[in-house]
């Protein structure tokens, strides 16, 4: 059986809010996740849905407010200061935002090269040749041309790339990527997606991508890995590719699916959109206890009201939260 490489159990998270900080809010609600060592897992949905706070806790940027990650097998809330360090390097966290993450005043071999040497200790030839090896596993090439460049000089897609180059000088086994391609041009989206892949495949590396686009989503887990569809806080399906994105069961993930963009104008037209009864996210407290979707579903019981669905097996490669919808 493959490693866990990561996984979250029972995470919640609450902020407080307001002018004395008296109102809280559930933004993240037991969240259950794990990916194999060498896997790939999606996590999708629309804006507010927690997916940042959840990929932030996953990579230990922020704390749950209860339940806890393991990276390895390891629990975050009982490893030692030594077994930190040396995990720390092994999961690495790429940006949403390219343009605020990297230096504007250092040159692309700075960029590169003062982590390799804070890393893995390398000086003079062998800096430069790591240097020129993991801008080329990027796809900047030819590499030299852009050592003495600096990050302006790289469009939106370069930047992105050079900013995964710099997450590989630590050698991760794990790369969580919140909306890599959120801040970039359309054209070059597709790109940024397949060098996921690529790090994915020909590394081993266990790739974690936040992502609202559903087309892109199919297109990184096609192959293998899985897709977990967020609303409210909640994993509210969760599959292989084929599975959520082929036969979707859960209201949210159907309309999530045929409200993406479609290039063909006719399909476009004929294409039937659900409306939703509220497109506002939902407020949930700490004691909430309904379904996350019930304000804005069409086809809500009372039942959904009052008892948060828990994700059920459907098959073993489909899981889904739904009082309403089961298979
Ligand atoms: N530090 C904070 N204090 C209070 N509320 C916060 C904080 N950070 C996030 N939130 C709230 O938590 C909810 C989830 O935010 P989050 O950024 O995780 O969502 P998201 O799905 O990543 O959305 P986006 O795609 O817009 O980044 C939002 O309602 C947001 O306003």
């Amino acid at each position: 059986m493959s490693e866990i490489a990561i996984k979250a159990q029972n995470v919640s998270k609450i902020y407080s809010q307001g002018l004395f900080k008296k109102r809280y809010k559930l933004v993240l609600d037991n969240i259950n996740l794990e990916v194999k060592k060498g896997d790939r897992l999606v996590i999708i949905g629309e804006s507010g849905m927690g997916k940042t706070t959840l990929a932030r806790i996953l990579a230990n940027l922020d704390a749950p407010s209860s339940g806890d990650v393991y990276w390895f097998g390891t629990s975050l809330k009982d490893v030692n200061r030594s077994e930190y360090k040396h995990l720390r390097k092994k999961v690495q966290y790429v940006h949403q935002d390219p343009y605020a993450s990297l230096h504007p005043s250092k040159t692309i071999f700075k960029i590169i090269a003062d982590p390799l040497k804070k890393c893995q200790g390398l000086t003079g030839r062998k800096l430069e040749e790591k240097v020129y090896e993991l801008l080329e596993m990027v796809g900047l090439m030819p590499p030299d041309y852009f050592f003495n460049k600096y990050p302006h000089h790289l469009s939106g897609g370069g930047r992105q790339r050079l900013a995964i180059a710099r997450a590989l000088t630590a050698q991760p086994e794990i790369l969580i990527a919140d909306e890599p391609i959120s801040m970039i041009d359309m054209s070059l989206r597709a790109a940024i997606i397949k060098l996921l892949k690529d790090l994915n495949d020909k590394h081993n590396i266990t790739v974690i991508l936040i992502l609202h686009d559903i087309g892109a989503a199919r297109y990184f887990t096609y192959e293998k890995g899985e897709i977990a569809v967020i609303y409210g806080g909640r994993i509210v399906e969760k599959g292989t590719s084929e599975e959520v994105i082929t036969r979707p069961i859960h209201p949210y993930t159907k309309v999530l699916i045929s409200s993406s963009p479609i290039a063909d104008p006719e399909l476009a037209r004929n294409r039937e959109i659900e409306q939703l009864r509220s497109h506002d996210p939902p407020i949930r407290g700490p004691e909430t206890k309904n379904c996350p979707f019930s304000h804005a579903c069409n086809y809500f019981v009372d039942k959904c009201l009052s008892i948060t669905p828990e994700l059920e097996k459907v098959n073993a490669d489909h899981y889904i939260a739904c009082h309403v919808f089961k298979d």
